[in-house]
């Protein structure tokens, strides 16, 4: 699983920009296979320079012209891109043949033959959206080009989704996945596109003052009522103040004194209500005020996230505000280069932001310690603690460099009581927060559930979008059904790409960028994207599949209505396959004040569903109800 591995670096020097084709590929270890460098500081850039081919900046979604079926491609291996444009050779997208014959993406060819080339590349440009190239028309012939393997396409490629949901370990999962040698674009450093990541504060944000605050514990602190109240360093009041943030938002209220007093913390406030902020200004005013010294491999505050996209948003997050400072903040995360990871890791780090699974090679090749560690933050904490992820967690939080005096805080917008009993283990006499009911849907997100079948999602989809099709992110259960849609509207009037993880991370990140800067109108996507992305013109989000728990529901809604703003979201609930999920979400649709359509009334008294429950009680204190973690399409 780990990008570690020992194979023998045989990919040829061959012009990435330039073509595909090619035999049997490169290995994809990027370290060779003789132990990587020991973690000394180095002089390189580690954001740009690390390896030879230029990068090229896309353009355009990467789908079209995508040529999976590994005709047209010269040369036995293939290579990544499939794409091209230019016709001379070069081979399909992935064929994902990892046996090395034929068009593979990775070609992954251990025994060093095989001719030329082998993907990588980090082609992001992807020349062009939409998905052209691969026809769903549902009317027959389903799928045509997505040959990834040349053995039956769409039908061999369904078996390895089910596959891969039913072997969910929740980690970097990289092993499955195509892989590429992927270098994210250099963080910005201009201000101005800094300080405007975040959504403005909207008309309700008043109206936080009138949640209800719960907090338990020993003696927590007094709240703060204001910024200055908090004591932060000027250098963090600038950016808060470059933020445009006047006032904290309840969750900040409670958590900056907590967090600056010491304790421990496990914090549950609704979706988009500044979570982020309240874990790290008082980490970054901490370790302002300490100046403890920077030592390489050693980091002073790790923070988690369950997803990638989420990860590089905490990232940016961190840097706005620890701008002008000498804070150093790095990332690691699944889907991109690892030795060009470890060059900036290299450098030394006050603030490293992780997924569990990068950062576990990373600590298991012992390149990252936590002897200095004295914050570890779980974003997404009732995530980071379910199945997928709560061994890795374990093995981070109790590993043994951990420094003993360290501080562990906990951040949802929703935490079933098992998974607060199980994040308790992990915490010392902490202090416990609600802002509002646990796990309960953001007011400000107007929603409306539709009874629709299978065979109508489409139509009324369509129906939808040509309403108003701006900023709408588009949930889908499975990366086939995100390919399909994305696939169907791209061919129509809709800009449109998606976001799931069976792409490349390149592909990935690319496809956010786009949405994000409105060149692409539509985001489909899969779980993946469900939690903590913040994306300033998700006007509207669709549930076409419902998804399996109640708890994904709220982070996916969540995705609109941020930080006081209004939003839309609209669900298409199937009565033969989400009957489970109806007793919840009558309890969520009154709880936030919301209309429930009489169908849903019907089913929802004889729900039988028992995923997470929302309430508002410290586990300390209230009753037990053990209940199932469903299992989840896909993470990082
Ligand atoms: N005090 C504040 N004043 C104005 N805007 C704020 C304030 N705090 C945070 N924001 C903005 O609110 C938005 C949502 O914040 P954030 O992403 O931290 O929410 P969250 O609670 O973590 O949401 P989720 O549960 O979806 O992860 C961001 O754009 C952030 O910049």
């Amino acid at each position: 699983m780990s990008d570690w591995g020992d194979e023998t670096d045989v990919a040829p020097k061959v012009d990435r920009n330039v073509g595909g084709g090619g035999g049997g590929g490169g290995a994809e270890n990027e370290w060779g296979n003789s132990k990587p460098a020991p973690p000394v500081a180095k002089s390189t850039s580690g954001w740009s320079d690390e390896e030879a081919e230029p990068k090229k900046s896309g353009n355009g979604d990467g789908y079209r012209g995508r040529r999976d079926d590994g005709e047209g491609g010269g040369g036995g291996g293939g290579g990544y891109r499939g794409r091209r444009d230019d016709g001379e050779g070069g081979g399909g997208y992935r064929g994902r043949r990892e046996d090395g014959e034929g068009g593979g993406y990775r070609g992954r060819r251990d025994d060093g033959e095989g001719g030329g080339g082998g993907y990588r590349g980090r082609r992001e440009d992807g020349e062009g959206g939409g998905y052209r190239g691969r026809r769903e028309d549902g009317e027959g012939g389903g799928y045509r080009g997505r040959r990834e393997d040349g053995e039956g396409g769409f039908r061999e490629r369904r078996r390895r989704d089910e596959n891969d949901m039913n072997n969910n370990e929740g980690g970097d999962d990289e092993e499955k996945k195509p892989r590429e040698f992927y270098i994210p674009p250099e963080p910005t450093t201009d201000e101005a596109e800094m300080f405007n990541s975040g959504i403005a504060s909207g008309i309700n944000f008043s109206k936080y003052d009138n949640i209800p605050v719960k907090v338990s514990g020993e003696n927590p602190p007094k709240p703060v009522k204001t910024f200055e109240e908090a004591k932060l360093r000027d250098i963090l009041m600038d950016n808060i103040k470059k933020s445009a943030y006047t006032v904290p938002t309840p969750i900040q209220k409670v958590s900056i004194p907590v967090i600056s007093a010491g304790r421990d913390l496990m914090a549950c406030a609704q979706t988009g209500s500044g979570k982020t902020a309240a874990f790290l200004l008082p980490i970054l005013n901490h370790i302002l005020d300490k100046g403890y010294e920077l030592e390489i491999g050693k980091p002073q505050a790790i923070i988690m996230s369950p997803t990638r996209e989420l990860a590089v948003q905490i990232f940016n997050e961190a840097r706005k505000f620890a701008h002008n400072s000498y804070l150093k903040i790095t990332i690691v995360y699944g889907g991109t280069s690892v030795k060009y990871q470890n060059e900036s890791i290299t450098k030394g780090c006050h603030i490293l932001i992780a997924t569990p699974g990068r950062l576990l090679d990373f600590v298991e090749r012992t390149f990252i310690t936590f002897e200095d560690t004295r914050f570890v933050v779980l974003d997404e904490a009732d995530r980071m603690l379910d199945m997928g992820f709560s061994e890795s967690m374990r093995k981070i939080i109790t590993h043994p460099t951990m420094r003993k005096e360290h501080q562990t805080l906990m951040f949802s917008a929703t935490f079933p009581e098992e998974i607060q009993r199980m994040a308790g283990e992990f915490l010392r006499d902490y202090v416990f927060v609600t802002i509002g009911v646990i796990g309960g849907a953001c007011s400000d997100v107007t929603q409306t559930i539709y009874e629709v079948d299978k065979f109508n999602k489409r139509a009324k989809l369509m129906e939808i979008l040509r309403d108003g099709a701006d900023g709408t992110i588009v949930f889908v259960e499975t990366k086939r059904g995100a390919d399909f849609l994305a696939s169907f509207f791209s061919e129509t009037e809709f800009p449109t790409t998606s976001i799931h993880g069976d792409r490349l991370q390149s592909q990935r990140e690319q496809a956010l960028r786009e949405f994000k800067s409105g060149k692409m109108k539509v985001l489909i996507a899969t779980s993946v994207a469900s939690r903590g992305l913040d994306i300033k013109n998700v006007s509207h989000v669709i549930n076409y599949d419902m998804p399996s728990t109640i708890d994904d529901y709220v982070h996916r809604i969540g995705r609109t209505g941020r930080v006081g703003n209004n939003g839309r979201a609209t669900s298409f609930f199937d009565s033969d396959k989400d009957r489970a999920l109806a007793g919840d979400l009558v309890k969520i649709l009154e709880g936030s004040g919301q209309e429930v359509p009489d169908f849903l009334k019907s089913i929802g008294g004889n729900s039988s569903y028992h995923g997470s429950k929302f309430g508002g009680v410290d586990v300390r204190r209230g009753p037990t109800e053990a209940a199932a973690v469903e299992n989840e399409e896909e993470w990082d």
